[in-house]
């Protein structure tokens, strides 16, 4: 005899399951269309109603989420809703009104935070009171004046790797291998950050790769990201795995735990050593984390060691790829453009007449074309390529559109972004955007002839790769001097082959060659917050040619 068992149970509860599934998707969309307090903002109704809209450009195409935004712009004007929760505005006008003066409380956003993996660290600290402590214990050390006190310790890092450029060809099997500027620069940021920060340094520079495997790792590191903003989850789940296998499942994860493990050595012994006659010990200068353990303004519960590894690690991480990329970019720009780079040498032969003599970092910075040479590769790299999200608390921001006539009022505690890149690339402000004219950060400059100086003063504001308000960058003065550091001295020393050899400046070591790269080959393919595009073909390849 047969049994019969009886499902349709089963099929009610499926079905049951699905009819509540559907009627919270119906409630979620009505509520995010019509009643949510940004509703009445234009924008694509998909991304509105789901994060999958934002998803899709973010983790399927991969990165382009920011092209996608100023297309956008185009469609429906300056100010766009970008996702459910979040509203995007395109005027660079209204940059200051939304990052704000420093008695404007601005806080960070959870979803935008979750990309840093350091939820206790002062970059992704949300609360904007808890920010100004973190961030007040940090800031004498990342000061101007302690940058310009502790110039010697960059520049004996700029001088290593010149060193090492010089010796390159030597070195090689095949002297016409070209090598991708990305690693020696890397290498360099990252020599600087750990010598400058932690009092430590691992010597990448001298390394025969330039420490390529952790440059690649960070890189990787980078496009973690995105997911991690949508599906945290995924890699909370793989932290908590046994290393060996984690380490297979994300690449990058064993060099983020090995720098994550380091870190937490070293403050531990830091902190051991507190109040000991072995405070300070083995380090030439206090660190940044000396400061902290010792800093009075900090409560306890702030010197934890999860948090300061944190620190330690988002300091790292924020100040290697950023200042590589500028400096990779002022290279190939300034090989790229021969009548550019004559003028930055015949400015920097004039001020350093012997090479080997320091200049003082103020000095450096006064020299005008120089200066120009650094704001266009920043404004080049675009800083960090993706929106900064922020949430003012306790403000009603409003937004006029002068255009059009309307008035947007974006409610206190809503997601409000903006994009550097789309403002460094808007040719209304930087006509010819993606080509290299340091001129436009000249007093009279002009990029063509047909078109009217504009005052550069005017620009500079505009140029906002560092972000803004209390948030700044707080590594601002550090990276400027590295970057002033590195142009001036390997510009001052190396050509591109122009001169006659009778003409060759008293110093000069060699010809930088650039080997079949075109900075259009180099425009940014991708957005991630660090901003290198990840595809092989944007290697920027040279060959240093050291004279006998
Ligand atoms: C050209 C190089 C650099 C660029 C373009 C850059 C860009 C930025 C930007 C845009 C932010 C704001 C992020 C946000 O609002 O969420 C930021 C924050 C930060 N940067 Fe940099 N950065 C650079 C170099 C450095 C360096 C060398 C350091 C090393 C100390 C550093 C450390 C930090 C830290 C700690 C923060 C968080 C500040 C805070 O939240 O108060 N950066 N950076």
């Amino acid at each position: 005899m047969a049994i019969t068992v009886d499902m349709s149970w089963v099929f009610d509860y499926v079905g049951c399951i699905a009819v509540i599934g559907l009627l919270y998707f119906v409630l979620v969309g009505v509520w995010r269309l019509h009643l949510s307090p940004i509703s009445h903002t234009p924008g694509p109704r998909l991304a509105a109603m789901t994060w999958a809209y934002e998803f899709y450009y973010d983790a399927v195409l991969g990165g382009k989420y920011t092209f996608k935004i100023i297309d956008l712009h185009r469609q429906y004007g300056p100010v766009v809703r970008i996702n459910p929760d979040e509203v995007h505005v395109g005027d660079p006008d209204f940059y200051s009104v939304l990052y704000g003066a420093p008695d404007r409380r601005r806080q960070k956003w959870k979803i935008y935070t979750k990309q840093f993996c350091a939820d206790e660290s002062t970059l992704s600290t949300i609360d904007h009171d808890r920010h100004k402590l973190r961030r007040a214990a940090m800031e004498p050390y990342f000061s101007k004046l302690s940058v310009r006190r502790l110039q010697h310790v960059i520049e004996e890092r700029v001088d290593a790797l010149l060193d090492r450029f010089q010796r390159l060809q030597k070195e090689s099997l095949n002297p016409r291998q070209p090598i991708d500027l990305k690693y020696p620069f890397s290498a360099f940021t990252n020599d600087v950050i750990n010598e400058y920060a932690f009092a430590r340094c691992d010597h990448l520079v001298e390394d025969p790769s330039f420490g390529k495997a952790i440059t690649d790792n960070l890189l990787v590191q980078t496009r973690y990201g995105k997911w991690n903003r949508h599906i945290d989850v995924i890699l909370k789940l793989v932290k908590i795995l046994p290393e060996s296998i984690s380490r297979r499942v994300i690449p990058g994860m064993d060099n983020l735990l090995k720098t994550s493990r380091d870190m937490h050595a070293q403050i531990y012994k830091i902190k051991a050593s507190g109040n000991t006659a072995k405070w300070k010990d083995g380090v030439d200068r206090a660190t940044v984390f000396h400061e902290l353990m010792a800093s009075n303004t900090l409560p306890h519960f702030e010197k934890t060691l999860q948090r300061l590894t944190q620190e330690a690690q988002t300091i790292q991480r924020c100040g290697i790829l950023t200042t590589s990329r500028v400096l990779t970019l002022a290279t190939l720009h300034l090989l790229y453009r021969p009548s550019a780079l004559r003028r930055l040498r015949l400015e920097l032969i004039a001020a350093m007449p012997d090479p080997h003599v320091t200049v003082p970092l103020g000095e450096l910075e006064q020299l005008p074309y120089l200066r120009a040479v650094v704001r266009e590769a920043l404004r080049l790299s675009a800083g960090t390529n993706e929106r900064l999200t922020r949430v003012c608390p306790d403000e009603d921001l409003i937004y006029y559109d002068s255009a059009s006539g309307k008035e947007y009022v974006i409610p206190a505690g809503a997601a409000l972004s903006m994009t550097t890149y789309k403002t460094v690339m808007d040719p209304e402000l930087f006509p010819d955007p993606g080509c290299f004219y340091p001129e436009r950060w000249l007093e009279d400059g002009r990029v063509q002839r047909r078109q009217p100086p504009r005052q550069c003063h005017v620009l500079e504001k505009y140029l906002t790769v560092f972000g803004g308000g209390t948030r700044q960058c707080l590594g601002l003065d550090l990276a400027y001097a590295e970057i002033y550091l590195v142009i001036a001295k390997l510009f001052r020393v190396w050509g591109n082959g122009d001169e006659d050899d009778n003409e060759r400046p008293l110093g000069e070591v060699g010809v930088i060659r650039l080997v079949e790269t075109t900075p259009r080959g180099c425009q940014l393919a991708s957005d991630s917050l660090t901003p290198f595009p990840y595809r092989v073909s944007d290697e920027i390849q040279v060959i240093f040619e050291a004279y006998d």
